[in-house]
């Protein structure tokens, strides 16, 4: 299953960080685990080995998972035939089933799940379908995802770096961010990382700070690698250091991203996350959540009915298979955490900034997806 290679993870002819590659049918990941010592693309060559890859977390970041998950299908589709149109959705459904099971948190696998399944039967359905039409159908959807998440990467990217300077009335501004929201955990560019690659395209970027995220160190492993690649000016803190570096190191705003923003705009994200948001309104520091539409789940109403992943407790107690913790000890190890509305100053999408209606401590996220849907573009 797992194919090592030892290939540069940079496309050096475009200079952009390859994290997912996929080409004719064939798809790998560059295996998250090991970064960044390690450069190995694992291939992905069923629906198994993506659902595989995607509960070890040797791919992650909501956007990221959902393309692996629908790629993974997209690998099987090219690679088998089917008897009737009803058989090829019938599979379709079985797979995606299958992938929703992965990880709970990030809802962009569940969006991608529900329009792929959605599309797959309204092709079947059609008067004399064939199972090809029901395959290449669902193929292009899944095939359009990279390009439509990198174009609403860079928007993101671009909406949020104008708030983030229009706010703090700045010419350069410095940035905290939390996890990885890099190239790493999207098709490309970033989320809550696109803005600050966004600012520092705009020379409007004094310095970036990434905290470690314990336990599993996305920060200190994956974005500090993206931002001395790009050689974005940047500084690693501990986590347990967050408040003091508001108090102390004129931070500007918080960006950070998102598995899941409901109706009212609680967000649930990396755990960590909403001890940031606290510290940030502690010392007036603008905090902003940056995210793609599919990131948003409009059926929940608010945080308190998010289901948070529980992971397991050797991520705590050991680093890259070392113990560090005391044998015996308990732990309890939820991967994200909710940070409330009321913490949040602006929710960056890639149509633009939610803000909260005046004087409202939460947001209208249902409002804001209605008057926005003209410029939906999946
Ligand atoms: C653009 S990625 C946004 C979020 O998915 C990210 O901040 C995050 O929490 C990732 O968690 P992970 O457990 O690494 O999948």
């Amino acid at each position: 299953m797992t194919s090592p290679s030892t290939a540069p993870s940079i496309n050096m002819a475009e200079n952009k960080l390859e994290a997912i590659r996929y080409r004719d049918g064939q798809l790998s990941i560059i295996n998250q685990l090991k970064l960044p010592l390690v450069t190995e693309y694992d291939a992905i060559s069923s629906v198994q080995d993506g659902w595989d890859a995607i509960r070890e977390m040797r791919v992650r970041g909501a956007p990221a998972i959902a393309i692996v998950a629908a790629l993974s299908l997209a690998v099987e589709l090219h690679k088998r035939t089917f008897a009737s149109a009803g058989d090829a959705a019938a599979f379709i459904k079985t797979s995606l089933d299958h992938l929703r099971t992965s990880r709970p948190t990030a809802v962009n696998l569940f969006e991608a799940a529900n329009k792929l399944e959605a599309l797959s039967a309204k092709l079947a359905a059609q008067e004399g379908a064939t199972a090809q039409q029901v395959v290449a159908g669902t193929l292009a959807k899944i095939e359009g995802m990279m390009a439509a998440d990198i174009a609403d990467n860079r928007a993101i990217g671009k909406h949020g770096a104008e708030a983030i300077l229009a706010k703090t009335g700045k010419d350069k501004v410095r940035i905290l961010t939390h996890c990885n929201t890099g190239s790493l955990a999207t098709a490309q560019y970033g989320t809550a990382l696109g803005v600050i690659r966004c600012l520092h395209e705009l020379g409007s970027l004094d310095h970036a700070f990434c905290t470690e995220t314990r336990p599993y160190n996305q920060g200190a492993r994956l974005t500090a690698y993206e931002l001395v690649t790009e050689k974005i000016p940047s500084t690693l803190v501990a986590d347990s250091m967050v408040s003091v570096l508001m108090k102390e190191k004129d931070i500007s705003a918080v960006v950070v991203g998102a598995d899941r923003v409901v109706a009212n705009g609680d967000t649930a994200n990396k755990i960590g996350t909403y001890q940031i948001a606290i510290a940030a309104k502690h010392h007036g520091v603008p905090f902003y959540v940056a995210a793609p539409i599919t990131s948003v789940d409009l059926d929940l109403p608010d945080g308190s009915h998010i289901v948070i992943e529980e992971r397991k407790g050797d991520e705590l107690t050991h680093i890259f298979g070392k113990r560090l913790a005391a044998p015996g000890i308990n732990t309890w190890n939820p991967a994200f955490d909710v940070t409330p509305a009321s913490l949040i100053t602006g929710i960056v999408t890639e149509r633009g900034v939610v803000k909260k209606p005046d004087g409202a401590p939460e947001f209208d996220m249902h409002a804001f997806v209605q008057e926005t849907r003209d410029q939906k573009r999946i």
